[in-house]
């Protein structure tokens, strides 16, 4: 009885509720959302099912591929790829519940790269927020564009004009630190090159001097090797992913300790910075003007940190912590890269000696034996050096691979990839499609002579990216990678004790060799 009343009682105020109009709609509207996802997911696991791909299992998907460890990664993904996509230029893979799709064929990048519509970073990219934030590599949307607009005059060629002088100081200043290594026992020189870009890009874009080169152990370039390194272990193993599960293992600690070694050095980089420009407001100096290109290049050196420091307006259009994440960014992407691709351009030069003659041959034409500073003019006339270093970016393009979130459903050859899947474009395995490069293995600086890249296809050489996300720094790179090779060239001979084979290749953010590159100099 007592439960029938109470059932009574009830049952007015609950068939009140199925009726009530907003409980309607929800409950219709989570139905519809249930639905439309299955739909969504029914599709996308149709679509990529039919993309050629190794088998994944439930939930994991390809995960177990790849739990290797963090030195074996990129063999492993570039052995999926070789077995499952190198006739095809792309294949598909399942980690966990997230699917990707792997390109090595310049036909199957262009519909991404070249178009405006897949500028998106993808996940992979969120690992790096804690040390870049969202500077200029790594954010997405409005915020990038209005980034990108503020930060291209500081590589625009007239400033770039003004940073021969710092690429010409800091060239001495690295022959001369590796003067104590003539004759000598071989020698890794990954760590003298990467004090002197690292210098090279303080000086350049943050107006500071970093003397790394007087501390070649530097604790900044040890926190840059590691982090790139936890990130790796991070984007490949699923159960690292979550914030909550990264916090809890073994990684976390030293990713902090690495992150906070980083940090204090870009904020005593704007610290300095800032008190530079209060100083020179108080001594009455004329303001720099960004808005106007036309003083760039014309007064004093104007450091890519000052145009984000006149661009912020005082913290009301960026804050500080906006200018520390591109310094972050740029400090960064301005010297790992440009180290790497020097690095091994002269295990190339050093390994092809009839190459690095010719290299030789040219600089004596150009500087008819004397040892006079370079001029940016002397720079642009060295044609064959710039067709080593093209040749050794191709070889081993500092980085790898890049990756984009696809938004909207894009066809590549035959298959329709649907929208939510991640794309890797894997640099290093497109630069080495033999129906682009005979004899992709080679190193041949004479595949970007002029005759030669003619009618080559325009996404099958792409090391630093292409379309609207491509790098801001690329001629600066150029421009230092030139001035660094041919001083040391100048000055000495360089031969290659490690063979290409026997290197492990680590294809974290960046791609190193393990154990760096063992050399011997002589002097010429
Ligand atoms: C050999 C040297 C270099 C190579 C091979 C290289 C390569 C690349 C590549 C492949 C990307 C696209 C990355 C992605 O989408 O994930 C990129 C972006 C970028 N690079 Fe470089 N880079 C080099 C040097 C530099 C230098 C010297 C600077 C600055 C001084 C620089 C600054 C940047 C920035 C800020 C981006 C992000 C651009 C954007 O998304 O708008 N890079 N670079």
């Amino acid at each position: 009885m007592v439960s029938r009343a109470l059932l009574v009682s009830l049952l007015p105020q609950s068939s009140g509720l199925l009726m009530s109009p907003l409980l309607t709609v929800v409950v219709a509207l989570l139905i519809g959302y249930t639905v439309m996802n299955y739909y969504r997911r029914a599709r996308l696991l149709r679509l990529i099912g039919l993309i050629p791909g190794p088998p994944g299992l439930p939930f994991i998907g390809n995960a177990i591929e790849v739990n290797v460890d963090h030195d074996e990664i990129f063999e492993r993904l570039s052995g999926i790829r070789n077995l499952w996509g190198s006739s095809l230029g792309f294949c598909k893979g399942w980690l966990g519940s997230k699917p990707y799709v792997f390109i090595s064929k310049a036909e199957c990048v262009e519909p991404i790269m070249g178009s405006i519509k897949h500028i998106e970073k993808s996940q992979e990219y969120d690992y790096l927020h804690p040390w870049l934030g969202t500077g200029l590599l790594t954010s997405t949307g409005l915020k990038w564009h209005k980034r990108r607009k503020i930060l291209t005059p500081a590589f625009h060629f007239r400033i770039l004009d003004d940073f021969i002088d710092v690429f010409r100081e800091q060239s001495d200043i690295l022959v001369e630190k590796l003067e104590k290594e003539i004759d000598k026992d071989p020698f890794n020189i990954f760590p003298y090159i990467t004090s002197c870009t690292l210098d090279v890009v303080c000086e350049t874009a943050m107006g500071y001097q970093s003397n790394s080169q007087n501390d070649k152990d530097s604790e900044y370039v040890k926190a840059v090797y590691e982090i790139g390194s936890i990130v790796q272990n991070r984007q490949a193993k699923i159960w690292l992913q979550p914030d909550f599960l990264f916090k809890m293992s073994s990684y976390y600690k030293r990713h902090q300790e690495c992150i906070k070694i980083l940090h204090d050095l870009s904020n005593k980089i704007i610290a300095d910075k800032r008190e530079e420009v209060r100083q020179e407001k108080e001594n009455g100096r004329e303001e720099a003007v960004m808005d106007d290109l036309s003083i760039l290049g014309t007064k004093k050196r104007l450091a890519f940190l000052d145009l984000l420091i006149e661009a912020s307006k005082d913290g009301t259009v960026l804050s500080d912590e906006d200018i520390r994440e591109e310094v972050d960014t740029f400090m960064f992407e301005g010297h790992d890269t440009t180290s790497a691709g020097l690095c091994w351009l002269l295990l190339l030069l050093g390994s092809n000696q009839e190459v690095q003659d010719r290299v030789v041959e040219e600089l004596d034409s150009i500087f008819e034996g004397s040892d006079r500073p370079f001029t940016m003019k002397d720079l642009n006339d060295m044609k064959y050096l710039e067709c080593c270093i093209k040749e050794a970016l191709r070889l081993y393009p500092s980085v790898p691979m890049l990756a984009r979130q696809i938004e909207e459903d894009v066809k590549i050859g035959d298959f329709l990839v649907p929208s939510g899947t991640t794309a890797m474009i894997i640099i290093y395995a497109l630069h080495r499609d033999p129906n682009v490069f005979k004899n992709p293995e080679i190193y041949n600086p004479d595949n970007f002579l002029p005759e030669n890249i003619q009618g080559r296809h325009p996404y099958s050489y792409i090391p630093f990216s292409a379309g609207p996300r491509n790098c801001i720094g690329q001629k600066f790179a150029l421009l230092e990678e030139k001035s660094i090779a041919s001083t040391i060239l100048r000055k000495y001979r360089i031969e290659a004790v490690d063979r290409r084979e026997d290197l492990t290749l680590l294809g974290e953010l960046i791609l190193r060799p393990k154990n760096g590159i063992r050399v011997k100099l002589t002097r010429r």
